[in-house]
């Protein structure tokens, strides 16, 4: 800990996401259930903030055979970026704050006829030692997050004409393993990952409401599919990463 100069802040971020994004959204009326396929739930809340749509979204999913780790690691891991996210056309690590924080900037690519987004965040990934148990009372082998949150940094000479978007978003899973009894060996066929995705996404410059929450309704049931079936593949003749 106090590894970096942002050390503090991306403990603060942390601490909010530990207490507030690992409630489940099915609990409580406020959250809007609107995707759903399989294990996939996505949620929404409408919010205007200064007339920009920046809908708050909370996603759950359970992804057989992956662990906590591994979901972590291929939704941090740059070299693999470009592999599983569709939106991003530019991207580039601006700073190593330690082996696991990274600042990032990178452009989007455009979606008619708003104007292009660009953003600018620090990126953690960090293993939960006391694990919040879910509501189900059920204990989870580990529990990994991912912490992904604009920041300010010098060195981010923006692409011109892009709008700069802000983020706060967060990916925290949890590994739940099932023996296969009399002493055989543990594999992937006992293992499940349960995952909560909440991003809040600021557009940072005006854009059709309709627009963009037509982006959302498409773009991140989309993302959350490509991603956990990427990582199933990329891990499926792998050792298991704990
Ligand atoms: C997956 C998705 C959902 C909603 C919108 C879009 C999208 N389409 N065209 C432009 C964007 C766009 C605009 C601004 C953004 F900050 C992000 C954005 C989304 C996700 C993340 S992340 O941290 O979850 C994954 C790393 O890129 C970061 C930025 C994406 N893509």
């Amino acid at each position: 800990k106090g590894e970096h100069r942002l050390s503090a802040v991306l403990e603060k971020h942390i601490q909010n996401h530990l207490s507030d994004s690992l409630q489940l959204p099915g609990n409580d009326n406020t959250w809007e259930l609107f995707a759903e396929e399989g294990e996939m739930k996505v949620y929404r809340k409408e919010l205007v903030e200064d007339g920009l749509i920046c809908d708050p979204l909370k996603a759950i999913h359970s992804i057989k055979r992956v662990t906590a780790r591994e979901m972590c690691h291929y939704f941090w891991d740059t070299d693999v970026r470009l592999e599983w996210e569709g939106t991003i056309e530019s991207f580039r690590v601006l700073e190593v704050l330690d082996e696991r924080t990274i600042i990032i900037y990178q452009t989007h690519k455009r979606v008619w006829p708003s104007a292009q987004r660009d953003c600018l965040y620090l990126s953690s990934m960090l293993k939960i030692d006391n694990p919040p148990v879910t509501d189900g009372g059920r204990i989870p082998h580990d529990t990994w997050m991912v912490c992904n949150f604009s920041v300010d940094h010098n060195d981010a000479n923006s692409v011109s004409g892009c709008v700069r978007a802000t983020v706060e978003i967060c990916l925290i899973c949890q590994t739940f393993v099932t023996p296969p009894g009399d002493n055989r060996p543990i594999d992937r066929d006992c293992l499940h990952c349960e995952i909560v995705y909440v991003a809040n996404v600021n557009p940072g410059g005006w854009a059709p409401a309709s627009v963009l929450r037509a982006i959302y309704k498409r773009e991140y049931p989309k993302f959350l599919r490509r991603f956990t079936a990427y990582v199933q593949t990329k891990t499926n003749a792998k050792e298991i990463w704990f």
